[in-house]
């Protein structure tokens, strides 16, 4: 693609009613610009309720009204100044170097103020109900405020990563770890069957639109590179990438022509342009094939199947495995970040936490410890297809074999038996898995194992995975959480129709819903809908039941 002209950007964005974006300042860099998406809320204009709600925003400059956008010329480079200044005070570290060394950077406050901005209390705090909602909590104390010192600690230790590469100046810092909001990935990209530029860009897009935290670009098709060049020029959001695809087009699709040298040399080109994090299949060792043999799928992870491939043919160890140190030197020089593969994850429940899979998991632990000596950021990449009573046992052991770095799970899948609906099959495993510590999300969408994705079905997926990963940061009792669900119900409950409306998750479709039954013009301060009408309406009821009350 020489030029993109095929449509508006900001269109995408503009179905966010009443929403408008702000930016925060700093305190300790007055320059960082941290964006936030402010709803406004109507009410009745006479109770004295809150006028706004403030929303974790990923959307990047494609939401701000005020903001130039041309995808040719791409998004502005917001980091390029903290990069430059920072070099010759400290040198050049990645964010873990920094934090070990006890230096707060740019990137570790912007990701305090995101994650703290809307801890804001929209109703006055009511300790019974408090009490109550957190009675059952025993997993995690997440602390009310997140100071950029918190930030700093947890990145020292290795139990959260702020993925940014040196490359990608256009990105806003965000953070992956289990004390902070739970993330959500969306997978794009080409295949050799279906490939144009401009259709990713418009996945990617619609990625920011539906809320995806990180993009992966999987592309296996024609023009890998050059996709990605236009996806990262135009991504405020981290991007993730499996190197080893590319690798094995180099060498025509011959997994027996892969060598060290070749996949060194994707990893620098990639390197080069940005990448913020690679997907490595270095846990999967010679030893471990044979364990796969009695699988109901065998090897599901393409990387996976590749490496294997590779390592039976020669009869040798897993090239990435024994050069395991020389990639990390190449990913510290960028401050990519690693994320380990799972290359043996199970591809159906009948596999699910096989000697396969935890073997595999236990290496990814020792590379971990080996990253962290090279000051390499580090999550972990899990499972896949596991039903709903052994989810809880792989994020144990991740905890226990990986020494606390983040977990990143595609799904898990909960069942094999629906096909066409695997965002919903994963998004109840993604809600459990994130409830217990999952720092990331990947989604998975409606075409899972049937074909490759459009944007529709990018939009399904974030859907699907946005409400699993806010369903576990309210089951973590998440201080940030609950007020977004508290100023829905509120809305919900005076029958602030227009309200619902800009808070809902999705907002067209809810205000789509409400009408096809009780058009708008006439009955947008309708005390009830059409599920049970006037004089069923048990809200209305229970409403006229405390006016009657107060006026005893
Ligand atoms: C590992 C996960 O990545 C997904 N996956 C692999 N390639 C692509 C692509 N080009 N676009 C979207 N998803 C992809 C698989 O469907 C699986 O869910
Ligand atoms: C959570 C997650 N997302 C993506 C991949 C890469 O895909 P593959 O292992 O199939 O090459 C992975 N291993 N895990
Ligand atoms: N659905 C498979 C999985 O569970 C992925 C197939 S495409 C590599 O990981
Ligand atoms: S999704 Fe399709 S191409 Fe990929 S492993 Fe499954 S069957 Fe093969
Ligand atoms: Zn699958």
């Amino acid at each position: 693609m020489e030029t993109f002209n095929h449509f508006d950007p900001k269109e995408i964005f503009q179905d966010h009613p009443e929403s408008h974006k702000i930016y925060l300042e700093g305190s300790i860099f007055k320059e960082i610009k941290v964006p936030i998406r402010e709803i406004r809320i109507n009410g009745n204009k006479k109770k004295d309720i809150p006028k706004s709600f403030y929303a974790y925003d990923t959307s990047g400059a494609y939401s701000d009204k005020n903001s130039h956008i041309n995808i040719n010329e791409g998004l502005s480079p917001i980091r390029k100044n903290w990069l430059l200044k920072r070099k010759p005070i400290h040198g050049g570290a990645t964010q873990m170097g920094y934090a070990k060394k006890n230096i707060i950077t740019e990137e570790m406050e912007f990701v305090a103020i995101r994650e703290s901005h809307h801890n804001l209390k929209l109703f006055e705090e009511n300790n019974e109900r408090e009490k109550r909602l957190q009675s059952r909590n025993k997993k995690f104390t997440i602390p009310k405020i997140i100071t950029p010192e918190y930030v700093r600690n947890e990145i020292a230790n290795g139990r959260a990563i702020i993925p940014a590469n040196i490359n990608h100046p256009e990105l806003e810092p965000m953070i992956i770890g289990r004390s902070f909001l739970t993330k959500v990935n969306a997978n794009i990209g080409n295949s050799v069957i279906n490939s144009s530029i401009e259709g990713e860009i418009e996945k990617l897009l619609w990625s920011l639109r539906w809320g995806a935290d990180t993009i992966m670009d999987l592309s296996t098709g024609k023009d890998i590179k050059e996709t990605r060049e236009w996806i990262l020029r135009n991504s405020p959001i981290p991007v993730g990438t499996v190197p080893i695809y590319q690798a094995l087009e180099k060498v025509g699709g011959i997994v027996e022509d892969l060598k060290w040298e070749i996949y060194r040399d994707t990893i620098i080109e990639q390197a080069e342009q940005g990448v913020d994090y690679f997907t490595v299949h270095s846990g999967i060792l010679l030893p471990y094939i044979s364990l796969t043999r009695n699988r109901m799928t065998g090897i599901v992870s393409r990387g996976g199947a590749i490496m294997a491939k590779w390592c039976t043919s020669h009869h040798k160890e897993n090239f990435i495995y024994t050069h395991f140190q020389e990639l990390c030197e190449i990913m510290r020089h960028y401050d990519i970040s690693l994320s380990l593969g799972d290359a043996l994850r199970p591809g159906s429940i009948a596999d699910a936490n096989d000697e396969a899979q935890f073997s595999e998991l236990k290496t990814l632990g020792e590379l971990t410890k080996i990253a962290w000596k090279f000051d390499v950021q580090t999550m972990i990449e899990g499972p896949g297809h596991v039903p709903m009573h052994l989810i809880e046992e792989n994020m144990e052991k991740q905890i226990e074999y990986c020494h606390e770095a983040p977990f990143y799970t595609l799904g898990p899948l909960t069942t094999d038996f629906a096909p066409g609906y695997d965002h919903i099959t994963s998004a109840i495993g993604a809600a459990m898995i994130g409830w217990y510590g999952c720092a990331m999300l990947c989604y998975v969408t409606p075409k899972e194992h049937l074909g490759l994705p459009n944007k529709d079905d990018v939009k399904q997926g974030l859907i699907a995975y946005k409400i699993a990963a806010h369903a576990s940061d309210l089951a973590k009792c998440h201080p940030a959480a609950r007020s977004w669900d508290d100023a829905l119900s509120y809305a919900r409950f005076h029958f602030h129709w227009e309200d619902q409306f800009h808070l809902a998750l999705d907002p067209a479709t809810a205000r789509k819903h409400h009408n096809e039954s009780l058009p708008e013009e006439k009955n947008l301060h309708t005390p009830y809908c059409s599920m049970c009408g006037p004089r069923f309406c048990s809200m209305r009821i229970s409403t006229q039941i405390y006016n009657a009350e107060i006026n005893l």
